[in-house]
Formats: C-alpha cells, structure tokens, sequence
C-alpha cells in the first residue's frame, strides 16, 4: 500500500521551495503527497515580493477535507506567520491524533525575507515546538529559539538539547549556515548523532531545507525510525543540491529528478 505524506506549509509560486518542494521531494520517493497551504508567497530566486495568509477558517478546512478521507502517514511543517494559524495547526493535528511530525520552523527566506513575524516566535515555542517528532532549525533559527549564539559543533550540540528540552522528541540543528563541512547534529534525547556531507560549492541552494525535512517525513511514513530517515534524506538532499538546477537570476532549486534523469530523456 502506498504511504501518504502531508505538507502544511506556503506555496513559493517559483517552486523551489515551500510545498512545491515538498510535494516534488514526497513524489520523487514514491510517497503520495497531500498539502494545506497556510500562505501564498510571491517570489522566486532571487527575492519575496510579497505573502498573503491563508484565513484560519480556511486552514482548518483544508485540514478537515484529508483527514476526514485520507489519513497522512507523516506531516511536514513549513511556514507558518501567525500565531493564530500556529494555534489552529496544534489544535487541529491533536484533535486528528496526527502522527509523525516534522517541523522545519522557517523563518526567512534565503534573501533574508522574513516569513514568520517575530511576535511568533514565543508561540512558536510554547504551541508548535512540543508538537514535533522532529524539529530541524537552521543555525539562525536554532539561535532564535534559543538566544544562544552558535559558532562550533559544541554550540549545535548545546541547542540541540536545549530546544529538546522545550519538548521537541527529536532536534536537528542543520549545519548549511557553517563555513566547513555541511554537518547536521541530531538530538534524540540519549545522544547525539553527526551526519556529513562535504560542502557542494554552489550558489543554487533554494529549498534545501525544505527538501531536507519533507524527505524525512517521506522517510518516516515509509516507517523508518528516526536515524535512518534522517540518514536518507541527508543523502537526498545532497544529491539534490550537488544537481541543483541553474535556473532563475538567484538561488537556483535542488534537484528532484536527478536520479530518473539516467532513465528518462527530459
Ligand atoms: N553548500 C552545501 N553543501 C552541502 N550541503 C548543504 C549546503 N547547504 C546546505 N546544505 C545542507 O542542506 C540541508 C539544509 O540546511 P540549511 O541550508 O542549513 O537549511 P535552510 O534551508 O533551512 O537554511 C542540510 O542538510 C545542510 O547540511
Ligand atoms: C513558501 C516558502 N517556504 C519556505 C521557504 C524557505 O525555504 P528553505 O528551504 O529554507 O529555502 P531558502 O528560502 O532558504 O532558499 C521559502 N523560501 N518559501
């Protein structure tokens, strides 16, 4: 039986980042993939024109529309602005008994567009955080939630666990903002565990987060525990970055379709 994933995230109309690439990246490992859209954003490679939320009543009405009638197997969480719609998600996923969720807290975009007001972050914290099966800040977004600043291995470790401790079962604090290695640290409670890839040097680095965390959510509605998605959507999102695409007049999108490419003429 095929696995169903859902994405609760923006829509970037340009497609590399949001719930395009969220769909893509579910699609390209032969799960189905569902959304709800929490925001519509304009923008593209190079910059954010501008965002326009999706009402509550809406959100909670494309919520009730899948799981009265397709039960997701994993959700992914991408851009949420508001408070309100943060409240509306954790009420709603609890009320559902939503299972194996990965929240990619996004804050801004690669342009430094923000896309979650600042007065969000303590929602973010209290409502969303103790939601996640999974959470994967960034260096800025970990520094955020926890006004340390993060330099080191050392520092990631130490946020790692301290966001574990605001009730997140599982933090990954991905290393893509470091100047070395692209070295990711995950924090399950017990121990940590470091997850490599040399740094590929490319400008086309739109969506990698949101890649990242959708194919873990892939991962685990495919029923693997928590190491091994994160090992194979680590692999994923390498191999999608080391074929990104050079399209666009900015940050041009990791690659979803690099492994049919040798079987199929495009
Ligand atoms: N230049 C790069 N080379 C290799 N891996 C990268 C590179 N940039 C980002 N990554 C990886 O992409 C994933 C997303 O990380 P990051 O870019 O930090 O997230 P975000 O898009 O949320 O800012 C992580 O696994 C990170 O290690
Ligand atoms: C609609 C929308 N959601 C999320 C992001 C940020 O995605 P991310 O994967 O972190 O990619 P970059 O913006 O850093 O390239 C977005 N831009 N739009």
């Amino acid at each position: 039986m095929m696995k169903k994933a859902l994405t609760i995230a923006g829509s970037d109309c340009s497609g590399g980042a949001g719930v395009q690439a969220d769909l893509k990246t579910f699609s390209a490992h032969l799960v189905y993939g569902m959304s709800v859209i929490t925001s519509v954003v304009a923008e593209n490679t190079s910059r954010v024109i501008d965002f326009q939320n999706v009402s509550v009543d809406l959100i909670e009405k494309q919520l009730e529309a899948i799981f009265e009638d397709i039960i997701p197997d994993a959700i992914k969480i991408g851009m949420v602005e508001s408070p309100e719609i943060m409240r509306a998600i954790r009420e709603n996923l609890e009320k559902y008994q939503a299972k194996q969720v990965v929240i990619d807290p996004v804050m801004y975009a690669k342009n430094g567009c923000p896309l979650m007001r600042e007065s969000s972050i303590d929602t973010l914290i209290k409502v969303m955080i103790p939601l996640a099966d999974c959470l994967t800040p960034n260096i800025p977004e970990a520094e955020k939630i926890t006004g340390m600043k993060i330099l080191t291995l050392e520092d990631m470790e130490n946020a790692a666990r301290s966001i574990h401790a605001l009730g997140a079962k599982n933090v990954l604090v991905k290393g893509g903002h470091l100047e070395s290695a692209a070295i990711d640290i995950l924090f399950d409670g017990v121990e940590f565990t470091h997850y490599h890839s040399k740094r590929i040097q490319t400008k086309n680095t739109h969506g990698t987060g949101c890649t990242l965390s959708s194919a873990i959510a892939a991962n685990l509605a495919k029923g693997e525990p928590i190491k091994v998605a994160v090992s194979n959507a680590k692999e994923y999102v390498t191999g999608a970055i080391e074929n990104a695409l050079p399209l666009g007049n900015g940050h041009g999108p990791t690659n979803h379709f690099y492994q049919f490419e040798r079987v199929v003429k495009l």
